[in-house]
């Protein structure tokens, strides 16, 4: 029988989370057949008092069906929901691994069960949130996953701490099709650009301190500062749920900078965690946390899908336009002679190329904006046969299990490069008038 997710289900679901495009409930019913799960539910976008999908309704454009046209089963599927899973499937998990993603199932539910879900959750979600998209209830499925926070058979009393990381771009672009006006985002990274954009905006009131460089460093010592940062001014790129309910960062939106009351409240909720050694208990965690990115090597894969952006903007918009067919609105207003030239290298390319460049801008888009859940168990000596790797922590002399799973790892539409590029024009324009003088800027 197939299972449907009704009204009387809703009060087994709760709040934990949300992005612009889902929101996420963790199950706390006591069902075998949910236990350890989470829900995701697709938004609708609040446009006055029209209620629209925040991800267009048809499932893919005819662009869309022709850019990913090899892998059939994507192409054919007649919901934007089934398509994002199946892309998961289908393209993210050959390339990360399936060990460290789950593509989900989905499951039906009753328009009932999503219109109590968002009574029920209306008060814990981010004002702003609420004001900008609601649980979209014309949907008649929803996505089943692991709720990563926690491990699928955890021991009786044992906790689990979670942390969940979102990286955003780990390197500086090289592409030879950046113009020079834009020249500084071969040594500025975009992550430090778009933070000056969000505070001249008003979405945050500190830059963050966090450097995406240091995090995909490899190095040992600058992950470790990259943890520290993140801990510092987490914003949206770093939580910790400890045994699912958050302790640190703040639930589908920017959590303030850490100060010295939250500092004092995370380290006594490391308690039951981080036996006393030499020092804090939290900076043994965030050491913890270090050595995890730096053990497993996560970040290097990731880093590679990113890479497959190798154009840059600037350069894939140009096979943008041969796809849909249109003038380039790029080259027509561009005043570098010999940049021109370069690009018209693109515009004779053959429709196969344009495809491929796209294809790879769009799967490293993903790669960007994903995050990651590294979560860790007590080690047990009587649990000689684990699947999971395991962390020695020197100043506690503790051992801990710990396993990575990446989350949100979306196909984002193929209609979004012209906003992508409009964006990048906007955030270089907007730190070069912020920090750079004319000078420094002709320099770059
Ligand atoms: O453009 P960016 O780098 O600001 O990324 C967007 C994210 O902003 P961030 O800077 O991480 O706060 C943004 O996150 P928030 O809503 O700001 O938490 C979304 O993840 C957005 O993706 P989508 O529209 O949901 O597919 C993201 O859009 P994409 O660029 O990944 O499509
Ligand atoms: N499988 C999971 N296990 C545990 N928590 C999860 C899981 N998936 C999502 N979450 C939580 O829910 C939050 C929102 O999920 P997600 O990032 O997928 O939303 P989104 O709307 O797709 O995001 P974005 O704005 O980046 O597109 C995450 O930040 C995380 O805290
Ligand atoms: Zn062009």
């Amino acid at each position: 029988m197939e299972i449907v997710l009704d009204q009387k289900d809703a009060a087994d679901w709760t709040y934990r989370g949300e992005g612009a495009v889902n929101l996420v409930l963790a199950y706390t019913g006591s069902s075998p057949l949910f236990f350890g799960k989470v829900i995701r539910i697709q938004k609708a976008a609040r446009n006055g008092s029209h209620c629209t999908s925040v991800r267009s309704v048809v499932a893919l454009s005819a662009h869309e069906r022709l850019l990913w046209r090899d892998l059939g089963d994507l192409v054919s599927c007649t919901d934007r929901d089934v398509v994002c899973q199946m892309y998961v499937q289908h393209v993210m998990i050959p390339l990360l691994d399936s060990k460290h993603v789950d593509a989900g199932v989905h499951i039906l539910v009753t328009r009932e069960f999503l219109e109590t879900i968002e009574k029920n959750i209306l008060s814990q979600r981010p004002a702003w949130r609420v004001s900008a998209g609601r649980v979209n209830i014309h949907c008649d499925s929803v996505l089943l996953q692991s709720d990563h926070s926690i491990f699928p058979q955890g021991g009786e009393g044992e906790f689990c701490i979670s942390v969940e990381i979102k990286p955003k771009w780990g390197c500086l672009p090289t592409s030879r099709f950046i113009s020079k006006r834009n020249a500084i985002k071969k040594s500025v990274t975009r992550f430090r650009m778009l933070q000056a954009w969000k505070l001249q905006k008003g979405e945050i009131s500190e830059l963050s301190d966090y450097d995406p460089l240091d995090l995909f460093s490899g190095s040992q010592d600058r992950i470790y500062k990259a943890i520290k940062d993140l801990f510092s001014t987490p914003q949206n790129n770093f939580r910790v749920f400890l045994n699912g309910s958050l302790i640190l960062g703040t639930e589908g939106g920017y959590a303030v900078d850490t100060n010295l009351e939250i500092e004092e409240a995370f380290e006594d909720a490391l308690q039951s965690v981080i036996q006393r050694g030499n020092g804090f208990r939290t900076m043994s965690f965030l050491q913890l946390v270090a050595e995890a990115v730096h053990k497993s090597g996560c970040l290097n894969r990731l880093l590679d899908v990113q890479k497959l952006d190798s154009f840059d903007i600037e350069g894939a918009i140009h096979a943008y336009y041969d796809i849909i067919s249109e003038p380039c609105l790029v080259c027509r207003q561009m005043d570098d002679d010999e940049l021109l030239k370069r690009c018209a290298t693109l515009h004779s390319a053959h429709l196969d190329q344009s495809l491929e460049i796209v294809r790879n801008y769009l799967t490293a888009a993903t790669a960007k904006d994903c995050s990651l859940m590294i979560t860790f168990r007590p080690w047990h000596v009587d649990c000689p046969g684990s699947t999971y790797n395991s962390i020695f922590v020197e100043s506690t002399k503790q051992t801990f299990d710990y396993k990575v799973n990446f989350i949100d790892l979306d196909l984002k539409p193929f209609k979004k490069m012209e906003q992508y590029y409009e964006q990048d024009k906007k955030i270089v324009r907007n730190y070069n008038q912020m920090f750079v003088t004319e000078l420094e800027a002709d320099h770059y």
